[in-house]
């Protein structure tokens, strides 16, 4: 049975889910070298934002197969580096999003109306009504930086309260924008204009430090800003500065560039800035949505099935994938043969993708073939996952061109490879009931089905060398499955195609290449 390791809280509906076809451990709190030490056994690791999964832990993850994020960020995983070792990396892009939406509009209105210091100054005993006179968010203007899921949600929300939008995403379409309120600006004139500034984008270089003390400088002296989405996308020296400073009037964060947040200058300030412990997607509800989404992922994963929200895959929705799943193995039977006819170091792919492929939906179908073109060399370690980045490291270059006309089928695939045996070709489509046909090699045309053990020969088309290959196999104790000639031309150049019952023993290639007519003979492993 797989093995799975869970290293932060999950809820229980996920391990339910996973226990279906698992033995899962739930390990809280372990150490970086604990972690490397415990993950040479599991087959799949589910986590939330509490464990780093650094390249050491993946690298020593021999088994390793999905890693399961319950949650939307993956920025404590080394995804480069899952990629590398053929590991999909799932999350739950939708399953916290109301949760994290709500927190954020719960610190506007805390931080507002300074509650977390008011309700902590009655509990002491105290009863002070002058230190905590508050401000409305009626009227006033909030900027959203990141008009994604979560944004779009507090968009709504803000809207509904009688809140002015401006919103800052350069990847959002203005039109996208006015349905839900807001005006499209550059950042300037959201940090210059906005009362509360909300942040809701991912942690990458160009967003590392966006605000930082030039961009506070910029602010109104009124204004709050607000950091429900990743720590480090403000610099937290610079806000404690500009809080102190009285430059801006208060901050609400719930992530920090290091968690937990340790010794901090922001822990000093007073009831002018909102802490909380990286609670955003901490709701009962979101946590049984992220554990279930995550979870389902990692069980079909472990029982051979596509994950529907992989990071490092193509993205395909389960409608499309469904449609290509008899063609991936068509593409991967073609990549795998044409891969051996190449002979080793193949430098060139020409993926042609035909009638009814000859979509952009079909682009799976190209890793599909390069995963069979590399799965000789790299066996069970390249997978639809790795087979991109070792194409590329292996410096084999792909050229994919569509061609829709339709001819015999209705959709078919041509791979040709260079390599160190020349430059070859294959075709192939699929029957009425999905069996995989090879309908041509090398520009000749044939009708064969691929099988475990086959030998190909190109010769010359004449009288007699079915008979004398046939025999020569014979005398070498080879049984001959089916056989099949595609030619141009009577009595031009030919290929042969046999499938064969056995492997061809050592030596016999050379023996074929003997046979009077016979140019070249190459045998496949399929
Ligand atoms: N605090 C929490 O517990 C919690 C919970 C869930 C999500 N999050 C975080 O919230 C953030 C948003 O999540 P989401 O689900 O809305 O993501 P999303 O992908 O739906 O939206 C992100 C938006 O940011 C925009 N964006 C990307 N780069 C940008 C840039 N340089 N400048 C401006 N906009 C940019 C994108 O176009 C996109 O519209 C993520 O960082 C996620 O990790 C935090
Ligand atoms: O795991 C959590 O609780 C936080 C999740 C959140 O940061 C996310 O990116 O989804």
């Amino acid at each position: 049975m797989a093995k799975v390791l869970v290293s932060d809280p999950i809820d229980q509906a996920g391990i339910d889910i996973l226990s279906q076809v698992a033995t899962v451990d739930v390990k809280i709190g372990l150490t970086p070298e604990q972690f490397v030490q415990a993950i040479p056994e599991y087959d799949a690791l589910m986590i939330r934002s509490g464990s780093r999964i650094t390249r050491e832990i993946i690298e020593a993850g021999h088994q390793l197969k999905i890693i399961g994020r319950a949650g939307v960020g993956v920025d404590n995983v080394d995804v480069p580096a899952a990629t590398r070792q053929g590991i999909v990396v799932v999350n739950s892009p939708e399953g916290n999003t109301i949760a994290a939406a709500e927190h954020a509009i719960a610190m506007m209105l805390a931080l507002s109306r300074y509650i977390p210091d008011a309700n902590a100054s009655v509990k002491r005993g105290e009863w002070d009504r002058k230190t905590f006179v508050g401000a409305e968010v009626y009227k006033k203007t909030l900027g959203v930086v990141g008009l994604g899921k979560i944004g779009s949600h507090v968009a709504t929300a803000a809207k509904a309260m009688g809140m002015k939008l401006l919103a800052y995403d350069p990847f959002i379409s203005t039109e996208r924008a006015e349905q839900l309120g807001c005006r499209l600006v550059e950042v300037d004139i959201l940090l210059q204009e906005a009362d509360y500034i909300t942040l809701h984008i991912p942690k990458t270089p160009e967003t590392t430090h966006l605000i930082n003390a030039e961009a506070l400088a910029k602010m109104k002296p009124n204004a709050r800003i607000i950091n429900c989405a990743r720590g480090g996308i403000i610099d937290e020296a610079a806000l404690a500065e500009a809080l102190k400073a009285g430059k801006i009037a208060g901050a609400a964060l719930d992530v920090f560039e290091e968690e937990p947040l340790k010794e901090s200058p922001l822990r000093a300030l007073g009831k002018e800035i909102i802490l909380t412990p990286h609670l955003g997607a901490s709701t009962t509800e979101a946590q049984v949505n992220v554990a279930i989404d995550v979870a389902e992922q990692i069980r079909d994963v472990l029982l051979g099935l596509p994950a529907r929200s992989a990071v490092n895959i193509p993205g395909l929705s389960p409608d499309i994938l469904e449609e290509l799943r008899p063609y991936m193995q068509l593409a991967e039977t073609l990549g795998n043969l044409v891969g051996q006819l190449a002979g080793g170091r193949v430098d060139l792919l020409n993926v042609k993708l035909q009638g009814e492929l000859a979509t952009n939906k079909s682009q799976p179908l190209v890793v599909a073939a390069l995963k069979g073109l590399l799965s000789q060399a790299l066996r069970e370690r390249v997978n639809y996952v790795n087979a991109s980045v070792e194409a590329k490291e292996r410096g084999i270059r792909i050229i994919e061109t569509r061609d829709a006309a339709i001819r015999d089928y209705a959709g078919s695939l041509h791979l040709s490879a260079k390599g160190s045996m020349g430059e070859h070709s294959v075709t192939g489509a699929l029957l009425g009931d999905g069996e995989i046909r090879i309908t041509n090699i090398d520009e000749f045309p044939i009708n064969i089905p691929p099988s475990s053990h086959m030998l190909f020969t190109l010769h010359r088309d004449m009288p007699g060398i079915i008979g004398k290959l046939g025999s020569l196999l014979g005398s070498f104790n080879v049984n001959i499955a089916s056989m099949q000639v595609g030619r141009k031309i009577v009595r031009g150049d030919a290929v042969m195609v046999l499938s064969l019952d056995d492997p061809l023993p050592d030596g016999i290639l050379t023996e074929i290449t003997k046979v009077a007519g016979i140019r070249d003979a190459y045998t496949v492993t399929l």
